[in-house]
């Protein structure tokens, strides 16, 4: 992977017109002039954003995943001071490392069987033994 050009959002803000779009999105400098055509929610929401940061629009939507990885398409650079990426590297493995986290804490708790068995073993053993007192008898 390359390094990403680091850009200021007043950088971003010169980029605002159809023939020249370009916007933020999490930390990513998009350039979607060739995409405007191709949104599938219109070009105008686009560019009610042109040059600008639309993370929290975008959120707002509620995009799909492959949404999301379109936005690797259309990168040029990093905004200044984003926090999310660490140096000007940015990694396509990013929001699946998230992926991953979420299923590390489910998989944290105790299964049910286990928690059953934990029950039901002690009363298991404590029957057999009763039982087998009671046929020596
Ligand atoms: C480069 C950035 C963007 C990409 C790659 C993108 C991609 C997409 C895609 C693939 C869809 C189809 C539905 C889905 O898969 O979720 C969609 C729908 C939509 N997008 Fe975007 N989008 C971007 C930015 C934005 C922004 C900034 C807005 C601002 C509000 C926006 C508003 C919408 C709307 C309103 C829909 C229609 C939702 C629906 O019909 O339910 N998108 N977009």
């Amino acid at each position: 992977m390359g390094e990403y050009t680091v850009f200021t959002l007043s950088q971003v803000a010169h980029h605002k017109s159809k023939k020249d779009c370009w916007l933020v999105i999490h930390g990513r400098v998009l350039n979607v002039t060739k995409f405007l055509e191709e949104h599938p929610g219109g070009e105008e929401v686009l560019m009610e954003w042109a040059g600008k940061d639309a993370t929290q629009a975008f959120q707002d939507i509620g995009h799909s995943m492959s949404a999301q990885k379109l936005l690797l398409k259309y990168q040029v650079g990093v905004l200044q001071g984003c926090t999310f990426t660490k140096g000007s590297h940015v990694s396509i493995e990013e929001p699946k490392k998230f992926e991953m986290s979420a299923f590390v804490i489910k998989d944290d708790r105790m299964p049910k069987y286990e928690l059953l068995l934990d029950f039901f073993l002690p009363l298991l053993v404590a029957g057999s033994y009763l039982a087998y007192r009671c046929m020596m008898h």
